[in-house]
């Protein structure tokens, strides 16, 4: 009998490219694999424990004799190498249509009807990385109060103001105004504000972003859980992921290590159902930022606090480690990689020394969780409960 399922997704730590990461313009990327050969390798002694290094074809950790956890690796169905594709289908969604990108900026159209709404016009209308474009266009969005409207490879519509020159509040209800126009033939996965401060030259990007996503398209495991009557915790970017859908309680994290902190906080408190924890800097600081050695640490530091994840669960709580897409730091560019997750279970309840294989769909762990929790399944992606439950 398991009460608790804790869904832990290392956001970007990806292991490896899928067969069709080429289509995605990924060619010998492994997030995991080639952090580790670039930094002299890999100290991550409590998730090898598991069963990290056991998955097939991982590079970059180490197999152990016998890993106390179930481990394997799981293709993705979904059209897509971004956060909310790789969560819906974690879910139990599969995104066939992908979302609208605009690699040319947005239409005129859009910017247009932005620009009348919000009563200012707007700087950048192209894709960047959200440090550069700051360093380019931060002066100027000082002098004019023009926020600044970038993308990326993401299907996202990124609003950047420096707080001191337009307050949060009018940022936030400038994404809520982007959030409306950017529906039906110009729905884009995400909104996003991304707010900064600092001088000139030395812009820092502040821990009040928010994401403005779409519902949805169709009941999700955390919906599932809620009309269950279980409690679904979102800890990190988790509720924005869903728009709240299915959430029952939510808490926003500033970095990992309060992800981490959230997480134990609530497997000590008396809960039942899912706690779905997203920590987020492996991405947006390191991966992003193609910084391979401070990726590294990021994940050497939450590999250490694992014992006091574990020490907080019960012995009918399980836990699974994974992650939504990769996003290699030693790749050219600045995005997301289309990439393998890894999926490492561990329980009182979970068989160790299993080997998972390679999953054909991330909805396994949805339909897992569902078989784990004794509650309905979306329909897509087979659960491994089989596999994994002691007898
Ligand atoms: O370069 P920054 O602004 O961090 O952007 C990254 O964060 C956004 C959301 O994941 C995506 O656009 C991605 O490219
Ligand atoms: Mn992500
Ligand atoms: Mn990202």
């Amino acid at each position: 009998m398991v009460n608790r399922v804790v869904l832990f997704v290392m956001d970007s730590v990806g292991i490896g490219a899928l067969p069709d990461a080429e289509a995605f313009g990924d060619v010998g990327v492994n997030t995991l694999g080639n952090i580790a050969l670039a930094t002299g390798g890999l100290d991550l002694p409590n998730l090898q424990g598991l069963g990290l290094g056991n998955i097939d074809g991982i590079k970059g950790v180490t197999a152990v004799d016998a890993p106390k956890g179930a481990y394997g690796r799981s293709d993705e169905v979904s059209n897509g190498k971004d956060t909310t594709t790789g969560h819906w289908e974690l879910a139990g969604l599969h995104v066939t249509e992908p979302f609208n990108t605009y690699p040319e900026g947005f239409p005129e159209e859009i910017i247009s009807a932005f620009e009348e709404k919000v009563g200012r016009k707007v700087l950048g209308n192209k894709p960047a990385s959200g440090t550069v474009i700051l360093d380019e266009l931060g002066e100027e969005h000082m002098k004019t109060g023009y926020p600044i409207v970038y993308t990326s490879a993401d299907s996202v519509f990124q609003i950047a103001v420096h707080e001191e020159i337009i307050p949060l509040e009018e940022l936030y209800k400038m994404c809520e105004i982007a959030r409306e126009i950017m529906t039906g033939d110009h729905a884009v996965a995400r909104v996003i504000a991304r707010p900064f401060v600092g001088n000139v030259g030395a812009f820092t990007r502040t821990p009040n972003r928010r994401d403005y996503s779409l519902d949805p398209f169709g009941e999700t495991l955390l919906d599932i859980a809620k009309t269950a009557g279980l409690d679904v915790i979102a800890v990190g970017k988790i509720e924005d992921i869903y728009n709240g859908h299915g959430v029952t309680e939510a808490i926003h994290t500033k970095d990992n290590m309060a992800g981490i902190d959230a997480t134990i906080d609530y497997l000590k408190k008396n809960n039942r159902g899912i706690i779905f924890t997203n920590l987020v800097d492996f991405d947006a600081k390191y991966g992003h930022r193609r910084d391979a050695v401070g990726y590294k640490k990021a994940l050497e530091d939450m590999d250490q606090r694992i014992p006091e994840i574990l020490n907080a669960m019960g012995p009918k709580d399980v836990i699974i480690f994974t992650a939504d897409h990769g996003n290699d730091p030693t790749y050219k560019g600045t995005d997301h990689t289309r990439e393998y997750i890894p999926i490492v279970v561990y329980g009182d309840a979970i068989k160790g020394n299993v080997n998972l294989g390679t999953r054909k769909s991330f909805a396994d762990i949805a339909a897992t969780i569902s078989d784990l929790l004794e509650i309905d399944n979306t329909g897509k992606g087979e659960s491994f409960k089989n596999m994994i439950i002691k007898d």
